[in-house]
C-alpha cells in the first residue's frame, strides 16, 4: 500500500517575540479570506494588520459565553486579533447553545457550510497552537473525535478546562488551504521532537529582517499527536521559537 508522504516547513526564530513578526511576514501577500483562528497563546502570538479584512472563524471555541476569559472568541478580543475585522466578519459560536455542545456543533457546522463547504471550498488558512500533550483545536490524543467524518464536532470530556467544546475536526483542516503551527517555550520540544522524523536538516537562509533557521521536514507516520496528524490542502508550516525547537 503506497504511504502517504507528509511534508512540512519548520520555522524557527530565536525568541518568542520574533514568532509574530516571523508570522506576519509568512501572511503578507497571500490571497486569504477566510480563516480560522484557535485561542490559547496564539492571540498574543498574533499581530493582525488593517489591511487584512478576513473572515475569522473558530478553530475551537469553549462552550462558554464570549465575555468570559476562557473563551478564544474572548481572548481573540482581548489581545486586540480583531480590532479592524469588520463586526460581520466575525464568526463565533450561536451562545443561546451554549448549554447544548452536539447543537452548538451542528449550528457551527451549518455556518461554516453556508460560507464555505456549499461553495465546494474549504478554508483558506488555519492559524493553530498546539499543546504539550500534542493536541491541536480540542482533537485530544487518542479520542475519537480524530475520527470525526464532519467538519465541526463537539466534546463534552476535554481533558484541558472547560470540558464542554466545539472543534474544527482532522476532515476541516484537510480541506482547509493553508494551515500554520505557532508555538513558544520549552514544554513544547518534547511535542515537536516526535512529531517529524529524524534529524532535521536546516537550509541556508537569505538574510532576512528577523534571524529564521528553515528546514523541510517529514512528518512521522503514523503521526503520534493529533497536531503531527494535521493535513492541508497546499502547506503546513511550524513557526516556534528556539526553545521549543531545542530538541531537534
Ligand atoms: O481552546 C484552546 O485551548 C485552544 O484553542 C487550544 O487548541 C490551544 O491552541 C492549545 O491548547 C495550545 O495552547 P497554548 O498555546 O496555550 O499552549
Amino acid at each position: 500500500m503506497s504511504r502517504i508522504v507528509r511534508t512540512a516547513t519548520l520555522l524557527v526564530v530565536p525568541t518568542k517575540e520574533e514568532i509574530a513578526l516571523c508570522l506576519t511576514n509568512e501572511l503578507q501577500n497571500r490571497s486569504i479570506e477566510h480563516v480560522a483562528l484557535s485561542g490559547g497563546s496564539l492571540p498574543s502570538l498574533l499581530q493582525m494588520k488593517p489591511e487584512w479584512q478576513w473572515h475569522i472563524y473558530l478553530a475551537d471555541e469553549r462552550c462558554v459565553p464570549s465575555t468570559r476569559p476562557d473563551s478564544n472568541l474572548g481572548a481573540l478580543f482581548a489581545a486586540n486579533c480583531l480590532q479592524h475585522i469588520p463586526p460581520d466578519h466575525i464568526h463565533g459560536i450561536n451562545e443561546e447553545l451554549l448549554e447544548d455542545p452536539h447543537a452548538c456543533a451542528q449550528d457551527y457546522q451549518q455556518l461554516l457550510q453556508q460560507h464555505l463547504f456549499l461553495q465546494q471550498r474549504g478554508l483558506d488558512l488555519a492559524v493553530l497552537g498546539f499543546g504539550e500533550d500534542g493536541h491541536t483545536c480540542s482533537l485530544f490524543p487518542h479520542h475519537s473525535l480524530l475520527h470525526s467524518p464532519n467538519h465541526v464536532a463537539a466534546i463534552l470530556d476535554s481533558p484541558k478546562p472547560p470540558p464542554h467544546r466545539i472543534t474544527l475536526t482532522l476532515k476541516a483542516l484537510a480541506e482547509t488551504q493553508h494551515v500554520i503551527f505557532v508555538g513558544a517555550g520549552s514544554a513544547k520540544a518534547p511535542v515537536l521532537r516526535q512529531v517529524f522524523e529524524q534529524q532535521v536538516q536546516w537550509e541556508e537562509t537569505d538574510s532576512e529582517s528577523i534571524s529564521v533557521r528553515r528546514a523541510t521536514v517529514q512528518m512521522r507516520d503514523p503521526a503520534p499527536f493529533p497536531c503531527g496528524a494535521v493535513t492541508a490542502q497546499q502547506s503546513v508550516t511550524w513557526i516556534v521559537d528556539a526553545e521549543a525547537a531545542a530538541q531537534l
